[in-house]
C-alpha cells in the first residue's frame, strides 16, 4: 500500500509487519469538537479498518491533551479547574465519535504521564540536548534545536522560515528556534490548579514532549505511523520528531502521515476563527453515518470545504448504499423462504477495483465510487441475478461498507418459517382483494416483531429495523 509520507515528501509503499502500531494527535479538550477534528479521527479510523480487513493488527493511540494553555483560560475564566473542563470535553468528544462509528482506541491523557515526562526531560539535559532557565516560581526546561542536527527535515522549512515561524519569544532562550519543554507555573497555573512538582519546581510539560512521551511509552520505538492534521508538521511533529530522536537515538517514526483540512469557504476551520460547525449539531440534523461519509468523500490530502448541501448529498449517497445493501439482503432471505435457491445472472465483482483505490494513497473517493458501482449494480439485477451470486455481491458491499465505517447494528433480514410464509402469501391474497384491513393487520403484526414488510414489483420483501 502506498500513503503521502510528510518525511519523504513522496507517495511511499510501506513496508509493515503483521502489527501495525498507530499514533495519531488528537484534540485539546477544551470545548465541543468540530467536523475538522471529525475529519483527523475518521481518516485515521477507516485506515485502520482497512489495514485490519489485510491482515493486521492495529494497535492504534489517540491522545487528548488535557493540560494547555487555552484550557487553562477557560478554567480560570469559569472557576474551575482545569482538569474539570477537559474531563468534560473529553466526555463530549468520546460521544461525538461514538455516533461517528470510531472504533475503541488507546486513548491516553497527559495529566496520567507526567512522572515519565520528568523523567524525560531530565534525559534531555543529561544528554545535552536541553538546558534550564531560571524563572520566578522555578525553571523552565528548553530544547536547544542547535543541538539536533536534522532539525526541520519533516517540514523541509529552511533555517530563516524556522526562526520566523517562533512563537515562542524569551530573550533567555540560546537560540530563537529553541521550544519549552517543561513551563515553570504562572499564576493561572496555580489558580487552575494546572501544575506539578518537579525538579524544576511547581510545573507543567510543555506541548510538544507529551506525544514523544506517550508514542514511545504505549508503543515503542520507532513505531509505523504517525498521524495528525497538516498544521501539526511544524512546529508540533517537527518538535516531536527532534525530542524523541534525542532521547531513543533512532528515528522515532517510520511513515509520517496528515491530513488536509475541512474548509469553510476556503479557510481552516477553526476554534480561533469562529467558523465552525460542531459535529453534534450535524449528527442530530442529518446522522453520524452521514457526517461519516461526507468526511471520507474527499481525498485525505485535499481540503474538503463545507457546506450544508455537501452533507445533504453525502446523506443521500450514504442512503442510496444502505438501500442497495438491503436490497440484496432482502431477495437472499424472500429466495431462502420461498425457493430455496435460484439460478440466475451474474453481478460481477468489483473487489479488485476497491483494494486498488485504497492501495494507492488511500483514496476513499474512489473507493466510494467503486461502491456506488457495486450498488447500482445490485439494484438493476436483485430480482434477475442468481442466489449465489447475490449472497456474493451482498458479502462484498457489506465489507466495503464496513471498512469505511458505514455498517453500525446491522441486522440480517431473516429466512421465515412455515408460519410466517401463510401469512405473507395470506396477506398478498388480502391485498389482491382490496382487503387492507387484514393486509395492515399483518403487517403491523411482523412490526411488532422488529420485521418491517416491504411491497416490491415483484411480491413481498422484508428487512429488520
Ligand atoms: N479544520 C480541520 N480540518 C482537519 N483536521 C483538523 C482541523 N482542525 C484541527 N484538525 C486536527 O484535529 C486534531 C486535533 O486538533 P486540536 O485540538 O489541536 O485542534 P486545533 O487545530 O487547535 O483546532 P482549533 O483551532 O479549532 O482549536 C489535530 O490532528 C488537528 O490537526
Ligand atoms: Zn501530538
Amino acid at each position: 500500500m502506498k500513503l503521502f509520507d510528510t518525511m519523504r515528501k513522496d507517495l511511499t509503499e510501506l513496508n509493515l509487519e503483521n502489527e501495525v502500531r498507530i499514533y495519531v494527535c488528537g484534540i485539546t479538550a477544551y470545548d465541543y469538537s468540530h467536523i475538522g477534528h471529525a475529519r483527523n479521527v475518521v481518516i485515521f479510523d477507516t485506515l485502520r479498518r482497512y489495514l485490519e480487513f489485510k491482515g493486521h493488527r492495529v494497535k492504534i493511540v489517540q491522545n487528548f491533551t488535557d493540560i494547555d494553555d487555552k484550557i487553562i483560560n477557560r478554567a480560570v475564566k469559569e472557576g474551575k479547574k482545569a482538569l474539570e473542563i477537559s474531563c468534560k470535553y473529553i466526555n463530549e468528544f468520546l460521544k461525538d465519535v461514538e455516533e461517528l462509528n470510531v472504533k475503541g482506541c488507546i486513548r491516553p491523557k497527559v495529566s496520567e504521564y507526567i512522572p515519565q515526562i520528568i523523567s524525560a526531560v531530565e534525559k534531555l539535559i543529561e544528554k545535552g540536548y536541553a538546558y534550564t532557565v531560571r524563572k520566578d516560581n522555578g525553571y523552565d526546561v528548553y530544547f536547544h534545536v542547535p543541538a539536533f542536527e536534522s532539525y526541520g527535515k519533516l517540514s523541509g522549512l529552511s533555517t530563516q522560515e524556522l526562526e520566523r515561524h517562533r512563537i515562542e519569544p524569551d530573550p533567555q532562550k540560546k537560540d530563537k528556534r529553541d521550544f519549552a519543554l517543561w513551563k515553570s507555573a504562572k499564576e493561572e497555573d496555580f489558580n487552575a490548579e494546572s501544575y506539578f512538582d518537579s525538579p524544576w519546581g511547581p510545573g507543567r510539560p510543555g506541548w510538544h514532549i507529551e506525544c514523544s512521551i506517550m508514542s514511545s511509552d504505549i508503543l515503542g520505538v520507532p513505531f509505523d505511523i504517525h498521524g495528525g492534521g497538516m498544521d501539526l508538521v511544524f512546529p508540533h511533529h517537527e518538535n516531536e520528531r527532534a525530542q524523541s530522536y534525542a532521547l531513543f537515538d533512532t528515528e522515532p517514526v517510520r511513515y509520517w502521515i496528515h491530513n488536509n483540512f475541512i474548509t469553510v469557504n476556503g479557510e481552516k476551520m477553526s476554534k480561533s476563527l469562529g467558523n465552525i460547525v460542531k459535529i453534534r449539531d450535524v449528527v442530530e440534523k442529518y446522522g453520524g453515518l452521514a457526517l461519516r461519509y461526507l468526511l471520507i468523500s474527499a481525498h485525505y490530502r485535499h481540503p474538503l470545504d463545507y457546506s450544508e448541501e455537501k452533507v445533504i448529498e453525502a446523506k443521500k449517497s450514504y442512503e442510496y448504499l444502505q438501500n442497495s445493501l438491503r436490497n440484496a439482503d432482502m431477495e437472499i432471505a424472500h429466495i431462502k423462504t420461498f425457493q430455496g435457491g435460484r439460478e440466475g445472472e451474474e453481478i460481477p465483482s468489483l473487489r479488485d477495483g476497491f483494494v486498488e483505490a485504497l492501495e494507492n494513497d488511500f483514496n476513499t473517493p474512489r473507493a466510494l465510487a467503486v461502491m456506488h458501482e457495486l450498488a447500482s449494480n445490485i439494484n438493476s439485477r436483485q430480482f434477475s441475478a442468481s442466489l449465489k451470486s447475490l449472497e456474493k455481491a451482498f458479502d462484498e458491499l457489506y465489507t466495503m461498507m464496513d471498512i469505511m465505517g458505514l455498517i453500525k447494528d446491522y441486522g440480517r433480514s431473516p429466512v421465515l418459517g412455515e408460519d410466517d410464509r401463510e401469512k405473507i402469501t395470506e396477506r398478498e391474497e388480502a391485498r389482491k382483494r382490496k382487503d387492507f384491513k387484514t393486509a395492515d393487520m399483518i403487517r403491523d403484526g411482523f412490526k411488532k416483531r422488529g420485521i418491517i414488510l416491504v411491497d416490491t414489483k415483484h411480491g413481498t420483501r422484508w428487512y429488520v429495523a
